[in-house]
């Protein structure tokens, strides 16, 4: 290993985006380096590097923007973003340190969209923008310190540069559907990204994709927990007050069908309700999009046995790393043996692919859908699959369980409290419902078979995801997984 390459192997694992985290790094190699942007003599340095990691006899890809400055030379404000010393080009000693945290670099990136061309060594790496986008300059980019797979920087209010971090051959989903949905109210207008040759791939990775910022907005996520919080801070805990009944679908209605008042709990729970079941209809109108933009078709038996045989591969893989998920595997599997059988055809298309509460905005009059990137940590080409909508509307679900289940992590059991956690989040994953099939959408309520089993799957998924990145969260799915499991399949 190179002196850089042993920096990196114990640098790449503190990183919130490693998606390796926990398991001993085998082996570290830079694939390729290119340099970016220099500022000048003894000025700072910008370099792409692809890294390769090897765990566990798997190797996977990750970007790193590393910055290069003569030695002594760190501003202390970046002291925080220091990798090492090392020599990282002709010889001479550099510190090297996070390039992302640099405002000085990262403007420099705006530049080379405009101006269409890094100062590249070799020239394999592309700033690439969209027809009819002219790049403003000037902006200097601001990390996003939010709970990321990859890195954001944003550029005053005028746009958004997710760099990727886990590398894979081929368009990023997150690209090619936000392309073919540009124009739409209901999302962030790409302006551009910047893509790589891979060596040995034919087929360039995306390494960035450049959008216009949306001021003023709030990510749902922010928006359910603090709405989560109210309910339950307000005592919405007292068992007294009305809960809707599975059939009525909107907070309060049984009251209001039995003449009374809402009470003070439904009308908590329906401020954030309405907010689902907007967010239901603007994902059943993306959708709608997706599918007149992009291929469609039907799901054949034989892909449906496919995908239950996925379903049950992950599980076994997430039950051979967190044994607690093993004694609920006998139901879950019953679940996805009853996808396997489900014999009405079911459409397929582009979806989101990992939908939930942090990938959707809320300014003034809309929803906005980021991040159509899919799960980053499973392969673009299977990310880039048709699959069924419900997908999505599974992963929204989970969600609003998230939201609740999150509440109660690090609290003394309290029945009073799960009550009400519990109750928010049945209120909204049926607004959300409720707005989803009047938006048009194939109505979840027709489909409970499918969407149990994409329920199972993405928390299968967010159980691995959360035994690798927040281990004190690994709580939230597994009960999720335990309560589903308990509860008796509705036939649908
Ligand atoms: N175009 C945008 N306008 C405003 N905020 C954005 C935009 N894109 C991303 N964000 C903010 O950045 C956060 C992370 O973006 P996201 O694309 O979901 O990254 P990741 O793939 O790392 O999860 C979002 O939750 C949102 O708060
Ligand atoms: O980084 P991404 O947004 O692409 O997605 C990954 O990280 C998410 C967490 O940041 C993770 O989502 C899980 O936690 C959310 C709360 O933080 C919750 O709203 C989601 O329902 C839950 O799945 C996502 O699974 C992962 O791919």
């Amino acid at each position: 290993m190179s002196q850089l390459e042993e920096l990196l192997a114990a640098w790449l694992p503190r990183q919130r985006w490693f998606s390796g985290k926990g398991i001993p790094i085998q082996q570290i190699r830079i694939e390729s380096r290119h340099r970016l942007v220099s500022s000048g003599a003894g000025g700072p340095e910008l370099y792409l590097l692809v890294v390769q990691a090897g765990q566990r006899g798997r190797s996977s890809r990750y970007q790193v923007l590393l910055g290069a400055r003569p030695p002594r030379s760190l501003p202390p404000e970046l002291a925080g973003a220091a990798i090492g010393v090392c020599t990282v080009v002709s010889g001479r000693p550099r510190v090297v340190y996070d390039a992302t945290h640099d405002t000085e670099l990262t403007g420099l990136l705006l530049e080379c969209f405009a101006s269409g061309q890094p100062e590249s060594e070799s020239g394999p790496v592309r700033f690439r923008t969209l027809p009819g986008t002219r790049v403003r300059t000037g902006a200097h980019g601001r990390l996003l310190t939010g709970e990321q797979s990859n890195s954001s920087l944003v550029f005053g209010d005028d746009y958004v540069l997710k760099a990727f971090r886990r590398l894979w051959p081929g368009h990023n989903p997150d690209l090619e559907l936000n392309v073919a949905l540009a124009g739409s109210p209901y999302v962030a207008r790409p302006c551009g990204w910047i893509e790589a040759d891979l060596p040995g791939h034919p087929v360039p990775a995306t390494l960035a994709l450049l959008q216009e910022y949306v001021p003023g907005a709030t990510d749902g996520w922010v928006l359910a927990t603090a709405n989560v919080r109210r309910l339950v801070e307000g005592g919405g805990g007292q068992r007294e007050s009305a809960f809707p009944p599975v059939s009525h679908r909107r907070p309060g209605a049984l009251r209001e069908g039995m003449g009374l008042p809402p009470s003070t709990e439904s009308l908590r729970l329906q401020s954030f309700a309405e907010e689902a079941e907007l967010l239901g209809r603007t994902t059943a109108e993306v959708h709608r999009s997706l599918a007149q933009a992009l291929p469609t078709d039907v799901l054949s038996p034989a892909a449906a046995a496919e995908l239950a045989d996925a379903m049950v591969e992950r599980l076994a893989m997430a039950s051979a790393e967190v044994p607690e998920l093993a004694e609920h595997a006998p139901r879950v599997l019953e679940a996805y043996a009853d996808f396997a059988e489900v014999d009405e055809p079911l459409p397929i298309q582009r979806v989101h692919g990992d939908y939930h509460l942090g990938q959707v905005i809320r300014n003034g009059s809309r929803w906005v859908l980021l991040d159509f990137e899919g799960e980053p940590t499973v392969p673009v080409r299977d990310r880039q699959r048709l699959s069924s909508p419900l997908r999505d509307v599974a992963g929204m679900l989970r969600s609003f369980d998230y939201a609740a289940g999150f509440l109660l992590v690090g609290e003394p059991p309290d029945p009073d409290l799960e009550w009400s956690a519990r109750a928010w989040a049945r209120t909204n994953r049926e607004a959300f419902c409720a707005g989803y099939a009047d938006g048009g959408g194939p109505d979840p309520d027709k489909h409970l078979t499918v969407l149990r089993a994409f329920e199972f799957d993405k928390a299968v998924y967010e159980v691995l995801y959360e035994a690798h990145n927040r281990p004190d969260w690994l709580r939230v799915p597994l009960e999720s997984i335990a309560s589903a499991a308990a509860a008796r399949p509705v036939p649908g």
